[in-house]
């Protein structure tokens, strides 16, 4: 695995070749991701409730796919979705549905009024799905508000990718920025975990593979 810390376009670059070039389906590689993902949380956090707060990109995505290896191994696991089911799209659309149709708890905040901070801050340990390399400026709206949740709880907090409002490629902490205990990422770390305010919000890093060669990575930079 390539351990040189990569940037926004060229992380979105590495996903896009894979698929593209390699015929690798984005399904596969979010199947890769979340499964990865699953195993380290249960092993930082081998016991407690965990809530999975998703937005409505890849990021969240991969909280779909999370859930269900969680599931499996028997963990209490509730999903909290800024987005229903009908209005999200691609991959994310797809695990989202899976997760549904097995019956893990999803509860949708799409209005203002249904954030249900008390129902996350119930939950021993955060991880947070809502925003990851498609992210653009300060988080806005309900992401920004459960960010701001999960920042007020005593809960251990996982990041999953980057930290939500971490800028990438600076370091910059926008506001708000989850400030995670752990963050687990996608095939290398990013360039703003160690400039900027990054290493004060990523807590431990934990790299995983999703499945993509190191000559795919190297094709990318
Ligand atoms: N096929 C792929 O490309 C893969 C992607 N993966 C995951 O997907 C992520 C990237 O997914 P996406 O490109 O869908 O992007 P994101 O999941 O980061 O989010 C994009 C969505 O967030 C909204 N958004 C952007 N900035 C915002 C802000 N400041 N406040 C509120 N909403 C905002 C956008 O309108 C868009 O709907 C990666 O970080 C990784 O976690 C992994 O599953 C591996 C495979
Ligand atoms: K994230």
């Amino acid at each position: 695995m390539s351990t040189l810390p990569l940037s926004r376009d060229q992380v979105r670059r590495v996903d896009q070749i894979s698929i593209e070039k390699y015929g690798i389906p984005g399904l596969i590689l979010m199947e890769n991701a979340g499964r990865a993902a699953a195993e380290v949380i249960h092993t930082v956090a081998p016991a407690g409730s965990i809530a999975i707060l998703c937005g409505k990109g890849n990021n969240g995505g991969d909280g779909y796919v999370i859930a269900r290896h969680l599931d499996i191994v028997g963990r209490k696991v509730k999903l909290f979705s800024t987005t229903g089911l009908s209005d999200l799209g691609g991959d994310a659309k797809i695990n989202a549905t899976i997760a549904d149709n097995l019956g893990i708890e999803i509860e949708v905040c799409d209005r203002k009024d249904s954030l249900n901070a008390e129902a996350i801050l119930a939950y021993s340990v955060i991880v947070d799905c809502l925003l990851g390399t498609g992210a653009v400026g300060n988080p806005r709206g309900r992401i920004a508000d459960w960010v701001r949740i999960a920042n007020a709880s005593e809960a251990m907090r996982i990041a999953i990718d980057l930290p939500t409002g971490l800028d990438c490629d600076t370091g910059q902490a926008n506001i708000p920025t989850f400030v995670a205990d752990h963050t687990i990422t996608m095939v290398a770390p990013k360039i703003g975990f160690n400039c900027g305010e990054g290493s004060t919000v990523v807590g431990k890093v934990h790299q995983v593979g999703i499945g993509i060669p190191c000559r795919v990575v190297d094709e990318a930079r």
